[in-house]
């Protein structure tokens, strides 16, 4: 039996905003346990919650950025359940009236193909506590409730079941990681769990009109572990199936060290929210106008950028789409591609060297030792036929170890390409005369030899000398 995947993601990212989403404590990262929660977030009796602002502009400008409906009204409702983590008992999010509705955004894959994958709605909600099992704490043998956590602002972003692999699902939440942090909604860090995403995953008969029963991978907060946590519960499903077993609908965490899905609890066992509408908080009512504003302060958004990087300097669907990845990639590349007019050979090195030195070196592109002027400059030597493309790489390492800009390089290592044509010759009549075996065995038809000379012409010059004439007066002089 063939099957296929199904898989929808919630992703929960933090909004970039300074103070919670219903009180004035601070939402910074880090802080002492319970100093960053104040008698709102605690949900102490009498106290009452203020919407901040904020938040209802960030999600309007990630619902504008997906092309969504944007509800004219929206409501916050109670998430009723009970966690040491959560003491009002209740979460304030939205159920049937969320602030974002239905859009879209594209994904490419590794082969270079689009597809549309729809986001079904996004909803701000509260964060909750965090529970710390430490064995450290108070002597051990305790959890501890750290508080601080507690009402900073969150945007659910739920997907349609419109992913096919892990890999979908995996280019898709980046595809959201990429946006948020274009659109400066969130900053992502996944580490500091600003970005944290729930696999929805289930498999049918490859054919089938119908959805199979789904699981739920809760809090997954790194990509590696998206598309392992994915791809063992899909091979878990069909194995199950396959022994006349079924899929319980459940909630599943992912564990790294093992490299496997475990349950946390079922369907059965789950909670009744018992949603209702909060009633301290109006509704959130949003005009045309304040849209508009809104829509007007975008960015160029990935797709848009990546279109562009595709359509108007050539590139491949996959370079346009990596070289749009983050914003300061974008603009390097769009430097170089504008400083030296050559955008695929832009291209070629900002993905090729450029990137690998940097990951070699553990380096972010704005720390980048080689600037876009730079590199501009060295590919404009290449151009105008100074260096080939072989020796600009020993000059790009040199300017990364910061010996001067291209010209500077060029200069003090003496790799300027040789063009006079008289000394390439001189160098093909003494390499002819030294090797009389290999000359007879091409004048015998044996083509293959050729490069046997192009290499010797290479090593006699330091690979300096321009490989181009080399050819042609090779074959001249080789003629039988
Ligand atoms: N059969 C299925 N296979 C895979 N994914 C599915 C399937 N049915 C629904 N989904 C996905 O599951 C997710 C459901 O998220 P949603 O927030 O609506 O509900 P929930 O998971 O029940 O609630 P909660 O927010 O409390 O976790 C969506 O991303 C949806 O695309
Ligand atoms: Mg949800
Ligand atoms: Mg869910």
């Amino acid at each position: 039996m063939q099957w296929e995947t199904v898989i929808g993601l919630e992703i929960h990212t933090q909004l970039a905003t300074q103070s919670k989403i219903f009180s004035a404590a601070p939402t910074a990262f880090g802080a002492e346990p319970n100093t960053q929660a104040c008698a709102i977030d605690l949900g102490l009796p009498g106290v009452l919650p203020v919407l901040n602002a904020e938040v209802v502009r960030l999600a309007v400008r990630f619902g504008t950025a997906i092309d969504a409906e944007i509800a004219p009204r929206s409501v916050f409702a109670r998430k009723n359940y009970f966690y040491p983590d959560l003491p009002k008992g209740y979460q304030i999010s939205q159920y049937e009236l969320p602030i974002v509705g239905r859009g879209q955004v594209e994904i490419v894959l590794d082969d270079g193909t689009v597809k549309t994958i729809g986001v079904t709605r996004a909803h701000l909600e509260e964060d909750a506590g965090k529970s710390l099992h430490d064995d450290s704490l108070l002597g051990g043998g305790h959890t501890g409730v750290d508080l601080n956590r507690a009402g900073t602002p969150l945007l659910e972003i739920v997907s349609e079941p419109d992913m096919r692999s892990p890999e979908e699902a995996v280019a898709y939440a980046r595809k959201i990681h990429q946006l948020v942090r274009y659109i400066g909604i969130s900053d992502g860090n996944m580490q500091e769990g600003s970005f944290r995403v729930d696999a929805n995953v289930s498999v049918r008969p490859l054919g089938s009109d119908t959805f199979g029963t789904r699981t739920e991978i809760k809090n997954v907060n790194s990509f590696r572990f998206l598309e392992r946590a994915i791809a063992f519960e899909v091979e878990r499903q069909i194995d199950l199936l396959e022994d006349g077993g079924r899929v319980i609908q459940e909630t599943r965490l992912y564990d790294a060290a093992n490299d496997e899905t475990r349950s946390m609890r079922t369907k059965e066992e789950a909670n009744d929210y018992r949603y209702f509408p909060d009633p301290d908080l109006l509704p959130v009512e949003i005009d045309a106008a304040f849209i508009e504003r809104v829509t007007a302060d975008l960015p160029e958004l990935p797709d848009a950028k990546r279109a562009r990087f595709r359509d108007d300097f050539g590139l491949s669907e996959y370079d346009a789409n990596l070289l749009s990845s983050s914003r300061v990639l974008a603009d390097y590349f769009e430097a170089v591609a504008r400083a030296s007019g050559e955008p695929k050979l832009a291209a070629n090195w900002v993905s090729g060297e450029l990137m690998a030195a940097l990951n070699k070196a553990g380096l972010e592109i704005e720390a980048s030792p080689v600037d876009a002027e730079g590199l501009a400059g060295l590919i404009a030597r290449i151009k105008d036929g100074t260096i080939s493309g072989k020796i600009a790489k020993q000059v790009f390492e040199a300017m990364w170890l910061g010996e001067g800009d291209a010209d500077q390089v060029i200069e003090q290592k003496g790799l300027k390409q040789i063009t006079d044509s008289g000394a390439i010759e001189s160098m093909i009549d003494e390499i002819i005369a030294a090797n009389p075996v290999q000359v007879e065995q091409y004048r015998a038809g044996k083509e293959k030899v050729f490069g046997f000379f192009v290499g010797q012409v290479m090593k006699a010059s330091a690979g300096k000398a321009n490989p181009q004439q080399v050819n042609a007066i090779l074959k001249d002089k080789l003629r039988p």
